[in-house]
């Protein structure tokens, strides 16, 4: 059966490729990605990886839609997609010597079948950051559109000093779990 990715995110065609999966088209869904307030980080992730799937499914009624959302919260605290530098600098200052989790919701819909998704957390312990650091990081550039402001596949990783959990659920899709749910609708794979 024909597989879309829901996503316009580069790093989940560049994740899923790592366990052999090329979908045959990429089609981002277009959906509100707002956070109402009290939405809990784990509700919020699955609930937009949910309605991303759902609304690619509705135009591709026939394939399987694979979709995902990764937030990074501390606490209760949903931290925003970063795109500008005073936002940036927020984060940074927040996430500084401190632990925070990155959720991943994994949504994949099937023609006849009801809704499958996962939720997978991890959690990251970052270094105390200096304003040196801080200053450096926002001139670097790598944490626009990134969820939290940081990329650990990027220079942000020297800021790491722990992390406990999937690797690939930070960088915006978790494959142990994505594999088990392409396997579950029967798609073939390895
Ligand atoms: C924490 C962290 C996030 N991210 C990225 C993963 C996601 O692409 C992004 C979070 O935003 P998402 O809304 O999950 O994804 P997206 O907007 O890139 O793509 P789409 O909604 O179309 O699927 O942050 C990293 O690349 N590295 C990191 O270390």
């Amino acid at each position: 059966m024909r597989l879309i990715l829901a996503s316009a995110s580069p790093r989940r065609v560049d994740l899923l490729a790592r366990i052999g999966v090329v979908p045959d088209e990429v089609l981002p869904a277009d959906i509100d990605e707002s956070v109402p307030k009290g939405e809990l980080p784990r509700d919020h992730a699955l609930r937009l990886a949910s309605e991303k799937a759902e609304a690619v499914a509705t135009q591709r009624p026939d394939a399987l839609v694979l979709a995902a959302d990764t937030v990074v919260a501390v606490g209760r605290r949903i931290l925003p997609k970063v795109d500008d530098e005073a936002m940036l600098r927020t984060c940074m200052r927040l996430l500084s010597g401190r632990r925070h989790t990155v959720l991943t919701g994994v949504a994949l819909a099937a023609p006849g079948q009801p809704l499958r998704t996962r939720l997978v957390e991890t959690m990251i312990a970052m270094k105390p950051l200096s304003s040196e650091e801080i200053d450096y990081y926002a001139s670097h550039g790598e944490w626009r559109g990134k969820a939290g402001g940081y990329a650990l596949q990027g220079y942000g990783e020297v800021y790491v000093r722990h992390i406990a959990g999937s690797y690939s659920n930070v960088v915006g899709l978790p494959l142990a779990e994505t594999r088990n749910l392409l396997k579950a609708a029967g798609y073939a794979i390895a």
